[in-house]
């Protein structure tokens, strides 16, 4: 057998190419779709607070904009790489797909750490970001928004560095701003609210009770702690949860409310305050839970573990999380894998809706936003589970079937193939 690839764009060349031979689909679909359809690298001068100049690099990919503008996140991390950007935007095309929103996929990053600046050096390196990037993005072009380590105030840096090239008002070029500079009420909760929602539809499938379901939770930032904070709503029972500072286990289920207090003071977890016992980031994951939720990032689940995990349910909050080959064994094992471009679609989704409000200069209540992302995401799960039975396939296969329907067919009347 090959060696298992980690490289996150081969993963999903793969992902795309077996779906598209389960469809049997023209052979011209994946020929477009196999690369993405412009990679912007970008190298840029910033002086730091010491008076020195130092340059960074960044990159944006633009996958595929047959349905619609390129849209997707920006993101900070160390482990960025040109692959894993290009991977990430093609995660996108299919997400906004499958959601059934007027996009299709882009992404972009830096390979740095924003722990190691000024705030003032932050905001002197987004701007410069967003300005070297501004060519190839715009309201009606490509639309970037928040990712690992970026958040409303670096969109509205970059919102500022766009307007001044633009020389206009333009706030919808990016989403995921804060709520008084345009953003939409329930953008912040949206990825996690999807994450646990599209995992409670599947334990209904699997006739399984969402309250008293056990919830282990990797990566607690924006996506992981909104996924625990709905399944706790909802009366499930939150066992487990790890960030790059704790994991935490507690068999009788941890004191939410405590680690709600405690994340709304602090922006995160900064260590155990006797919530459970501390194990490791790979305990967690094999830990006998009704869902796991995978929401830090890339590789987590592979070839290597994918025996071990012991959950019914994995709802991937995070980007990539599983390789192929640990999906196959995941397939075997009868464990209900909710794909990333389904089950954290509601992010973009709700980005969606800001942009539709930035348009128009009209904001809607949160309610409203949270049950139009509901209503999205609850008919994007039926359409993935229903053709998953017809073609007797895992929901990813499904996800990127629907999807690749519905993008074969705007390039077929574009006249791309
Ligand atoms: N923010 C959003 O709206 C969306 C985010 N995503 C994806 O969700 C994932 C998380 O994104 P955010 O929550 O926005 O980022 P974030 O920066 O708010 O949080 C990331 C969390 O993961 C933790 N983490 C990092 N490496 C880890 C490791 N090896 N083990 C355990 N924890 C680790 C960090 O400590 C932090 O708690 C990423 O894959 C991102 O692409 C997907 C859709 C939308
Ligand atoms: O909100 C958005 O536009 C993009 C979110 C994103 O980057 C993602 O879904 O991975």
């Amino acid at each position: 057998m090959a060696k298992e690839t980690l490289n996150p764009f081969e993963i999903a060349q793969k992902q795309v190419k077996s779906a598209c031979d389960k469809l049997n689909a023209d052979p011209a679909v994946y020929e477009i779709l196999k690369n993405p359809m412009r990679v912007l690298e970008v190298s840029f001068p910033v002086r730091l607070d010491d008076g020195t100049v130092k340059t960074f690099i960044g990159y944006r990919s633009q996958h595929n904009n047959a349905v619609g503008p390129f849209k997707g996140g920006l993101r900070f991390h160390p482990d960025v790489t040109k692959d894993e950007v290009k991977a990430l935007s093609t995660w996108m095309t299919f997400k906004c797909s499958v959601a059934g929103i007027p996009y299709g996929g882009g992404k972009g990053g830096m390979a740095i750490d924003p722990k190691d600046y000024s705030k003032a050096e932050l905001e002197r390196i987004s701007k410069g970001f967003a300005t070297a990037i501004s060519p190839i993005i715009g309201e009606k072009v490509d639309i970037p928004a928040p990712d690992v380590n970026t958040n409303g105030q670096i969109m509205s840096w970059m919102v500022d560095a766009y307007e001044k090239v633009a020389g206009k008002s333009t706030k919808g070029v990016f989403t995921g701003k804060p709520l008084e500079f345009g953003g939409s009420l329930a953008r912040t909760e949206a990825t996690g609210y999807g994450v646990h929602l599209t995992a409670k539809k599947a334990l209904t499938k699997l006739n399984m009770d969402v309250k008293g379901a056990t919830y282990a939770v990797q990566g607690f930032g924006n996506v992981g702690f909104y996924t625990a904070y709905y399944a706790h709503k909802d009366g499930a029972k939150i066992v487990a949860f790890s960030n790059t500072d704790v994991a935490i286990y507690n068999e009788n289920g941890i004191d939410m409310e405590a680690v709600i207090k405690d994340f709304e003071e602090n922006g995160r977890i900064i260590e155990n305050k006797g919530y459970g016992k501390d194990i490791t980031n790979a305990e967690l994951l094999e830990l006998e839970v009704d869902v796991l939720a995978p929401c830090a990032l890339e590789n987590q689940i592979t070839s290597e573990n994918a025996d071990r995990i012991k959950a019914k349910v994995i709802t991937e909050g995070a980007n990539g999380p599983t390789t192929p080959e640990a999906d196959e064994i995941l397939f075997k094992k009868g464990i209900v894998v909710i794909p990333d471009i389904l089950a954290n679609s509601g992010g973009v989704v709700v980005s969606y809706f800001e942009w539709v409000q930035n348009l128009q200069s009209y904001y809607w209540s949160f309610e409203e936003v949270q049950q139009k992302e509901d209503a999205l995401l609850s008919t994007a799960f039926e359409d993935v589970w229903a053709l998953a039975d017809e073609y007797k396939v895992d929901l990813r296969n499904a996800a990127y079937m629907k999807s690749i329907e519905r993008i074969s067919k705007a390039m077929k009347l574009r006249g791309w193939y």
